[in-house]
Order: structure tokens, then C-alpha cells, then sequence
């Protein structure tokens, strides 16, 4: 009974379905895993802060970040090109899980760890060419609730605002990186950490 109400709750929201795809799917992973995944992740992984190139400009983002994948196929996102660091077994056991409902095979995993509310992502898409036409991009959030914003590249007067969950999956594909942008805006008084794991797959250069 308890499970079936849980499953009721887990039941995907449609958070885009024009010009793009983007499911929402609250409680993937129980708050008790949640917990102990994002523990995980803050004493396992191997964080940077990395500099990015912002209008002719190189600054450090404002997070750390880390790539897992495949290391035989390297990376480029916004003008650099970050270290892959081979798989491990939570990743792994964390990328089966969600090529289970997403019915794709990922390549790679971004990390991102936002550790208070000045930490951020501004407006991008995530369009590069070795993404592919209309790519698959598993989102997972863990710890801190924070707020995620869509807004269309040719209209940008317009937000859709969701807040991502503790244990949460954001589903974004088809035409999604065409047609809408994407970003974590600061928060002023937030000062727990969140840890955002983006699941892709990247095709090698040819
Ligand atoms: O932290 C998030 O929810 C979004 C991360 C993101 O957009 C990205 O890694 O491209
Ligand atoms: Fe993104």
C-alpha cells in the first residue's frame, strides 16, 4: 500500500512539451539514498573549480565540477577541455539505474556541486556538436533544493521555473537544446551544498 502511494508520487510531471522534452520525476531515489549518495560524492570525487572564457575573458566558475566517462573520448564544454576520470562504482551503479528508464547508453557524466546559493550556472544550452542531433541529458540532483529555470532562445521574456528535489530526475530530450536554454540561478541565504550529475553521451570526434 505505502508502495503504491510512493509510485504514485514518483509519477513523472511534463515540464516541456513544445519544441523539446522535459519530464520531471520527483522521487527517484529515496531520501535515505539521496543522503548517502550525496555523501558520497562529496568525499569521493575529485572536485576542481575550472576556468571558463566569458566574453573574451577567462574567470573561474562559480562551482566545482568534475567529468567521469570513457576517457578515451575527451570533452570540450564552454572553450575548455576537462580531464575524463575512468568510471566508479557508484557512478556506474548510478548510470544503470538511469539508462534503465531513460533507454539510453551514456558515455560520460558531468558533475557540478554548487556549495551554498552564490554558487551557480548561467543561461546555455547544451548543444555542442559531439552531443549529437537532439541529445539525451539525464539530470540528477542531490541535497539543497534549488531552482532551475527554461526560457526560449528566440523568445527570452518568458521563465519556466521548477525546483529540483533532493534525489530527483530532470529528463531532458528531444529538441529540448534547440529550442530552450537552461540555468541555476544564485539564491541569496541558501548555505547547504547540492550535487548535480548530468548523464550524456558523447560521440567521439571524427
Ligand atoms: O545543476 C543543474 O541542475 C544543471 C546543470 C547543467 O545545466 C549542466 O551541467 O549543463
Ligand atoms: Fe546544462
Amino acid at each position: 500500500m505505502v508502495k503504491d502511494l510512493l509510485f504514485e508520487q514518483n509519477e513523472p510531471l511534463k515540464i516541456i512539451s513544445e519544441l523539446g522534452d522535459v519530464d520531471y520525476f520527483p522521487g527517484f531515489f529515496s531520501p535515505p539514498s539521496s543522503q548517502s549518495i550525496f555523501n558520497r560524492l562529496i568525499e569521493d570525487i575529485t572536485w576542481h573549480q575550472e576556468p571558463i572564457w566569458m566574453f573574451g575573458k577567462k574567470i573561474m566558475q562559480p562551482r566545482l565540477t568534475a567529468l567521469y566517462g570513457d576517457p578515451a573520448i575527451p570533452y570540450s564544454y564552454s572553450g575548455i577541455t576537462m580531464e575524463t576520470v575512468a568510471w566508479d562504482k557508484l557512478l556506474l551503479d548510478i548510470k544503470d539505474k538511469v539508462e534503465h528508464v531513460c533507454n539510453t547508453e551514456f558515455t560520460h557524466v558531468l558533475l557540478n556541486y554548487y556549495r551554498h546559493g552564490q554558487d551557480s550556472m548561467g543561461w546555455h544550452r547544451d548543444n555542442e556538436k559531439s552531443l549529437g542531433n537532439n541529445p539525451v541529458i539525464a539530470s540528477l540532483s542531490f541535497g539543497q533544493e534549488r531552482v532551475f529555470q527554461f526560457r526560449k532562445y528566440s523568445d527570452k521574456s518568458e521563465k519556466k521555473s521548477i525546483t529540483l528535489g533532493n534525489g530527483s530526475l530532470l529528463l531532458m530530450q528531444g529538441a529540448t537544446q534547440k529550442y530552450w536554454e537552461h540555468q541555476v540561478p544564485k539564491r541569496a541565504g541558501i548555505q547547504a551544498g547540492r550535487i548535480n550529475l548530468t548523464f550524456r553521451k558523447i560521440f567521439p570526434p571524427k
